[in-house]
């Protein structure tokens, strides 16, 4: 049985206007560390609700820990940790306030479960009796994890929670979360940032409502169907207008500092590379083949599927 189970679930908002979830199917195994990658507006936030029995689906069924999210929700909310996206702390109470009170509603205590938090609450300890308000966005998140795992939940949901963190508590956030899989917690986490796809044991890439993959990031990036190319040049968007104009491209995008490119023929990039630099003659232009990223593999997803 698996940890979650979606079957083409879809969810619209305003009296069926917006299209927020588009039957998506996809399985979270037991003990696994599964990311939901996609932007602002993808869809994920309502995916997770629905997930933690705050809201209906319109169609579709889905368990979690083999218990359906309509019939069964109050043995589900039992059973999950959900930290949502905005901060669920209550503002005015100190951190320790706030985890007594995340205790008691589940009707356990914080010594109960001291040893699961333990790691992360040593780190937020010394600010116990400062208001929830007053503390950092990565003490915030580290106290919002605390009361999400203070009853000990089978799976955790976990909306965005990096977002807004900088990149040092980003980093141990992540740490935090696979010494959590070690204990045996299934976990759905969401996130826009690419980068952080690679930490998670798979992923679903999510655009518009619609899932685009469901794989390893391994197998997603190796999956990448064509020879990946970075260019610069002095004017960078000329280079980019010309590129993406030319009949022997097939997608170009900027990157970074770079743009990435892929050609229609993939059977002579470097050849067809040098052309292009013949014909465009860009100053200080420079080309690379280049691995591709998460970020590449979404971006031709996402293209494939507008029609
Ligand atoms: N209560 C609502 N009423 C109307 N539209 C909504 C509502 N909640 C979400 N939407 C719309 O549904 C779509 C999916 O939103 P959702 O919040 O699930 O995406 P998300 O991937 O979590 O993005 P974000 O990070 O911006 O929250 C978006 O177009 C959003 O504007």
């Amino acid at each position: 049985m698996p940890a979650v189970s979606l079957q083409h679930i879809s969810k619209t908002y305003n009296k069926g206007t917006v299209k927020a979830v588009n039957s998506v199917s996809f399985d979270v195994n037991k003990g696994e560390l599964f990311g939901l990658i996609g932007p602002d507006g993808a869809g994920k936030t309502t995916i997770f609700r629905i997930l933690t029995t705050v809201l209906l689906p319109d169609q579709g069924e889905a368990t979690v820990e083999g218990l359906d999210v309509v019939k069964d929700f109050k043995t589900i909310r039992r059973k999950v940790g959900y930290m949502p996206g905005k901060f669920s702390l209550y503002q005015d109470l100190t951190v320790s306030e706030n985890l007594t009170f995340f205790a008691t509603i589940f009707k356990t205590s914080i010594k109960e479960n001291y040893d699961l938090i333990k790691d992360i609450y040593d780190q937020i300890k010394p600010f116990s009796d400062r208001p929830a308000g007053k503390l950092s966005g990565g003490m915030k998140q580290k106290l919002a994890l605390c009361c999400a795992l203070i009853h000990k939940p089978d799976v955790l949901f976990l909306d965005e929670p990096t977002t807004g963190v900088d990149a040092v508590s980003r980093k141990e956030f992540w740490e935090m979360l696979q010494r959590l899989k070690q204990q045996g917690i299934s976990i759905l986490v969401s996130t826009p940032y690419m980068d952080e796809a690679s930490l998670c044991d798979r992923i679903a890439l999510i655009q518009n409502g619609n899932i685009l993959s469901v794989d390893t990031p391994q197998n997603i990036i190796s999956n990448f169907p064509a020879p990946l190319y970075a260019a610069k040049a002095k004017n960078f968007y000329q280079l980019l207008k010309d590129f993406r104009s030319d009949p022997a491209v097939e997608s170009c995008y900027a990157f970074g500092e770079y743009l990435h490119l892929t050609f229609k023929d993939a059977g002579n990039c470097d050849q067809l590379m040098q052309q292009l630099r013949d014909k465009y003659q860009p100053a200080e232009f420079e080309y690379k083949k280049t691995v591709p990223t998460i970020e590449d593999s979404f971006i031709r997803l996402m293209q494939q599927t507008i029609p």
